[in-house]
């Protein structure tokens, strides 16, 4: 394994699945693989830790292809010329013309069929490919609209099923992600959707910028912040 990946992409993961013990001896982990850079290298990543036995798990790759993606084959050659199988799920996806938040629909959709792929094959874990950046944003969107703090957790144990949720990268940046994707040279896949990020998001999004051109640190220190909530210092009623 290469210094600049350790350095690069595998220390954040490998703290962020230390702290909130996202991976445990013997796991069976279903990583959800859209082709773009995030889940890409998650799961590259995941493979990496899994070849070093750097932890005792298995590790599989499920994209749900609603015939929207773009360039699958080369995608999936990569990770299988690298010892790593991924299931391409085909199921079309019907829109219909009233449904105003199309995204939101599509992706409980894609949930729900890995949910079950998993149930039905024995994997105990889903591996989304949510970033620090996502952290930050579903922050500052639940802030905003919401009027709420909270943000997206590192693991969420289904209450129904014992299947878990886990999120390993959220220590880790679009930066070092773009950097790293690219250095490995992992053939994305593009989609042909036309339904663009929802644009309460867009917005989220460039407060950060106009934020961090002021204060770099801004989205770091937002991480930090939610594991350091001081309760006695906000205004939740505390027992007496
Ligand atoms: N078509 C898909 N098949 C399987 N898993 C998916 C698919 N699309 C998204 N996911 C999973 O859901 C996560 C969140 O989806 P979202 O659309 O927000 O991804 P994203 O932020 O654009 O990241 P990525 O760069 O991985 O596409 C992804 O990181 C991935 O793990």
């Amino acid at each position: 394994m290469k210094r600049w990946m350790q350095t690069l992409f595998l220390k954040p993961i490998r703290n962020a699945i230390d702290r909130y013990n996202l991976i445990e001896p013997g796991d069976r982990i279903l990583v959800g693989v859209s082709g773009g850079k995030d889940s890409s290298l998650l799961f590259f990543a995941l493979g990496l830790l899994k070849k070093f036995n750097i932890y005792d798990f298995e590790v599989t790759g499920f994209m749900v292809d609603h015939g929207m993606l773009r360039a699958v084959i080369p995608h999936q050659s990569f990770f299988e010329d690298f010892g790593l199988s991924m299931i391409v799920h085909k199921e079309p996806f019907v829109l219909l013309s009233n449904d105003v938040s199309p995204c939101y629909t599509c992706s409980r959709m894609r949930k729900g069929i890995m949910r079950q792929y998993a149930l039905n094959h024995g994997y105990n874990k889903i591996a989304f490919g949510h970033t620090k950046d996502d952290v930050v944003e579903t922050f500052m969107m639940n802030l905003i609209k919401h009027g709420k703090i909270a943000s997206i957790p590192p693991v969420v144990k289904e209450e129904t099923s014992h299947l878990k949720i886990i999120r390993p990268l959220i220590y880790l940046d679009e930066v070092a992600i773009l950097k790293s994707v690219k250095l490995l040279e992992i053939p994305i896949v593009t989609s042909k959707c036309i339904h663009a990020k929802a644009k309460i998001r867009e917005r989220s999004e460039s407060l950060i910028s106009m934020i961090e051109a002021e204060f770099p640190e801004y989205s770091s220190q937002v991480i930090k912040a939610l594991s350091n909530i001081d309760l006695e210092r906000t205004l939740i009623k505390l027992e007496e």
